[in-house]
């Protein structure tokens, strides 16, 4: 297989504090990697890291993509370069109908056969605002079905389940597996073991640090073993 993404040595520091600490991270074309770890661990500010948000800079290591740095890079070109995100907290854009939303990108399909794909009736949807007159769990279901029209290389996914009832993990697992392809990769962050399941691979972040990498069965048991020994119980406690 491939490298896609390629973190090596990543730390990260805001208010004083180190957030991540000399992190390590690979991962290859075709993978569904899961990211494990207790609340504040560090899971959304390294996805933050790798897209390149605003006020997130690596204060130290490199991250490479397709083998080429892409640290100093905007948000805007990693997008470019077939990179997303979608955020724990749906995003919202004022104004801007969710029919446009779906046709950001290039090539970006028909917009009613992504949000049918997502489970919303596209005649109920396509002329709103993608604005807070939307529940959270349908922004929600937006953002992924905005993930599969772009079809990215790499789609960062936070928390994708969250606020979407529990009959539709199957069908989140489903979309996915859709988003993983020969040459993409999808980094998973999730506290839901069922989604989890649907990895090939896991890390477990602990206190800004990957302490483990491997199956996704082990790695899970490890994180149920909690505290880790790296934190001593300081973040990872039951
Ligand atoms: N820009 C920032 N300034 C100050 N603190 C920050 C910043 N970004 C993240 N943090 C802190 O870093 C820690 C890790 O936050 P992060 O959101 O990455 O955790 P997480 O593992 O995603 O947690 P959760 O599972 O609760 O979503 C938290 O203590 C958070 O408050």
């Amino acid at each position: 297989m491939t490298e896609l993404l390629q973190i090596d040595g990543l730390s990260f520091s805001a208010a004083g504090r180190a957030i991540l600490e000399a992190v390590d991270l690979t991962l290859e074309a075709g993978e569904i990697h899961v990211l494990l770890g207790a609340n504040g661990t560090g899971k959304t500010t390294l996805a933050n890291l790798v897209m390149g948000c605003s006020g997130y800079r690596p204060s130290a290591g490199t991250i490479r993509f397709r083998g080429r740095p892409i640290d100093g890079l905007p948000i805007h070109e990693r997008a470019r370069l077939g990179i997303t995100l979608t955020w724990q907290e749906p995003a919202r854009f004022e104004g801007l109908k969710v029919r446009d939303y779906l046709t950001l990108g290039e090539d970006p399909g028909d917009p009613a056969l992504w949000l049918e794909r997502v489970g919303l009736e596209p005649g109920a949807y396509l002329e709103r605002a993608v604005d807070k007159t939307l529940s959270g769990g349908e922004r929600k279901r937006i953002e992924l079905a905005s993930a599969l029209a772009l079809r990215p290389r790499l789609a960062i996914l936070d928390e994708p389940g969250a606020g979407i009832d529990l009959l539709s993990i199957d069908e989140i697992a489903k979309l996915i597996r859709e988003l993983r392809g020969p040459g993409a990769a999808v980094l998973l962050i999730t506290h839901q073991q069922e989604l989890a399941q649907v990895a090939d691979r896991a890390s477990y972040l602990c206190a800004g640090r990957i302490i483990a990498t491997g199956a996704p069965e082990s790695i899970a048991e490890s994180y149920r073993r909690r505290p880790c020994g790296v934190c001593d119980g300081e973040v990872c406690r039951d």
